[in-house]
């Protein structure tokens, strides 16, 4: 169980599907979240819940034991000194914001608080992020604490502050490149004949069997590859026509795009 109160401030997106997958995981009373947003009637549904809702984070901060900071990356530091009045030492500040590092959040919010950076994807929403967490906190305790959240909505895995550039790109804008990757597998599925329920379906379907692959087995894609391209075979004469088109190196292309976008913030 979660005994902690956890205050998510921002209950947007990705703030909103984490209150929802918490009271889901039946780990915390909905009573012991609170949510809070400036659009208060967009939260009607996790009030319907159980859970809290104020539009003032100050408020919602005060008995808070863990604060997750859910807000767009232009107002998080603001926020943050909005909040910071009432921030005490016990507690832990987990930001879910993109491209503002551990040092900056620090220096805003001082060295007091206990801060961690969580990167989800928005699979959370149906418990199955890949989330990837950094820290300076040194507490195996706070550490498992944080991890236990997440857990509780999808995978965890604690990395390097340095690599969380690298893993907002992987996970958290990777599953818009993997969803576009299913869009144009739907848009070829029509042209050679599908309806289009029934190509998003197959495509789905697909995408999640070659998922289990990998998960399952461990193995390198190309090995599961190598299973599917019969000599002069139908699939190994599209995948070479797709990277005569540049496919994998598009792919890569865009990951550096985006990793670029961050670095030059
Ligand atoms: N979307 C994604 O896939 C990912 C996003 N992130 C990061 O997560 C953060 C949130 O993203 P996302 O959930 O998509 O964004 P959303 O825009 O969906 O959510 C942000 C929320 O913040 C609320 N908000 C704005 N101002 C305030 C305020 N002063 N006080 C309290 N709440 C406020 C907004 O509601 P209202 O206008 O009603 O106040 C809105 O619901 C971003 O920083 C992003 O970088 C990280 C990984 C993945
Ligand atoms: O596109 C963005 O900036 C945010 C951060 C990662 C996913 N969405």
């Amino acid at each position: 169980m979660i005994d902690q109160k956890i205050t998510i401030i921002g209950g947007g997106n990705l703030g909103g599907a984490i209150a929802f997958g918490l009271i889901k995981s039946k780990q915390i009373q909905p009573s012991a979240i609170t949510v809070t947003r400036r659009r208060l009637n967009l939260l009607e549904k996790l009030q319907e819940q159980g859970v809290k809702i104020t539009n003032d984070n100050v408020e919602a901060s005060k008995n808070a034991d863990i604060i997750i900071l859910a807000i767009k990356p232009y107002q998080v530091l603001e926020i943050i000194q909005e909040i910071k009045p009432v921030l005490n030492s016990n507690q832990i500040l987990i930001s879910l914001v993109a491209g503002v590092g551990l040092q900056k959040l620090e220096e805003v919010a001082g060295s007091d608080v206990q801060i961690f950076r969580a990167m989800p994807n928005t699979a959370i929403a149906i418990q199955e992020s890949m989330t990837l967490i950094s820290t300076n906190v040194k507490s195996e305790e706070l550490r498992n604490l944080v991890l236990h959240i997440f857990n509780q909505l999808g995978q965890t895995t604690i990395i390097t502050e340095d690599l969380m550039a690298a893993a907002t790109v992987l996970a958290s804008c990777g599953i818009a490149f993997a969803l576009r990757y299913m869009r144009a597998a739907m848009q070829g599925g029509i042209e050679i004949g599908f309806g289009a329920e029934m190509a998003q379906f197959i495509t789905a379907q697909t995408v999640k069997g070659a998922t289990g692959l990998i998960l399952d087995s461990g193995r390198h894609p190309e090995q599961e590859i190598d299973k599917v391209t019969t000599p002069r075979g139908i699939t190994i004469t599209g995948l070479n026509e797709m990277e005569h088109k540049g496919f994998s190196s598009s792919l890569i292309q865009g990951l550096i795009a985006s990793f670029n976008k961050i670095e030059k913030g």
